[in-house]
């Protein structure tokens, strides 16, 4: 079966980019390029790394009024990312007008709360209710706007799915169990977020920052 781990390849540097894309490419079932990769190399790095012939997961959350989101969906639909995201605060008109402008192959997902955020966070940014209300909220407008999924921590998913079925539901902020957390504050192990109803896993550090980042993707695999 296909890995439902997408691999966060976060470097600005393409020869890194590469290296790892291929150290880790038969263990994984996606490659996931976010601001730090596209800042640096754009759609012509994007078109590089789609040479490993996995899903590409263009992780820019775009967030920004409706008008200039479609227009940079538009403008990155001749790369055909497998998964494109943009951040579900941006209202429902901003997700309506992102899947609109995106290609029909191309899931619009939206991010809810990012698991770099924990309660604390909510409040200094005037955010009412805890992680839970908060997730399931966007998650409900996401629906209505009509995108394909969310991203959420593995502590939200299961109610995100209660609501949304079928939606595809994103889950990064993955550690192995007793791995170093780093910036994130909502994490959860790759076997819980799994249980708990994830469709794939975003798993950056623990695999790129490894010793022997192959043998890290074959164990988090095994785990699964
Ligand atoms: O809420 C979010 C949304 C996106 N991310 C991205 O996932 C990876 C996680 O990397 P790790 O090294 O495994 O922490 C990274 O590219 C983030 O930009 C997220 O972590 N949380």
């Amino acid at each position: 079966m296909t890995s439902r781990v997408f691999v966060a390849i976060d470097t600005p540097d393409l020869t890194r980019a590469k290296a790892m894309a291929d150290r880790v490419h038969t263990h994984v079932g996606g490659l996931k390029l976010g601001l730090e990769f596209f800042a640096a190399h754009g759609q012509p790095g994007a078109r590089e790394m789609a040479g490993f012939g996995l899903p590409i997961f263009l992780d820019l959350k775009l967030h920004d009024i409706p008008n200039t989101v479609a227009k940079a969906v538009q403008a990155l639909a001749p790369l055909e990312p497998a998964i494109l995201t943009v951040h579900a605060s941006g209202g429902r008109a901003m997700l309506e007008d992102a899947k609109a402008a995106a290609p029909l192959g191309t899931k619009v997902i939206a991010v809810t709360m990012l698991t770099s955020l924990d309660a604390d966070d909510l409040v200094a940014t005037g955010v009412q209710g805890n992680a839970h209300d908060h997730v399931v909220r966007l998650a409900a407008l996401a629906q209505e706007a009509g995108v394909d999924g969310i991203v959420c921590s593995g502590a939200e998913v299961a109610a995100a799915k209660a609501i949304w079925p079928r939606g595809f539901f994103v889950v990064p902020g993955v550690r192995p169990a007793d791995g170093p957390v780093g910036d994130q504050k909502r994490v959860v192990t790759p076997r819980a977020a799994m249980d708990a109803g994830a469709s794939i896993l975003v798993i950056g550090r623990p695999i790129t920052q490894a010793d022997d980042p192959d043998a890290a993707a074959r164990a988090i695999a095994a785990t699964l």
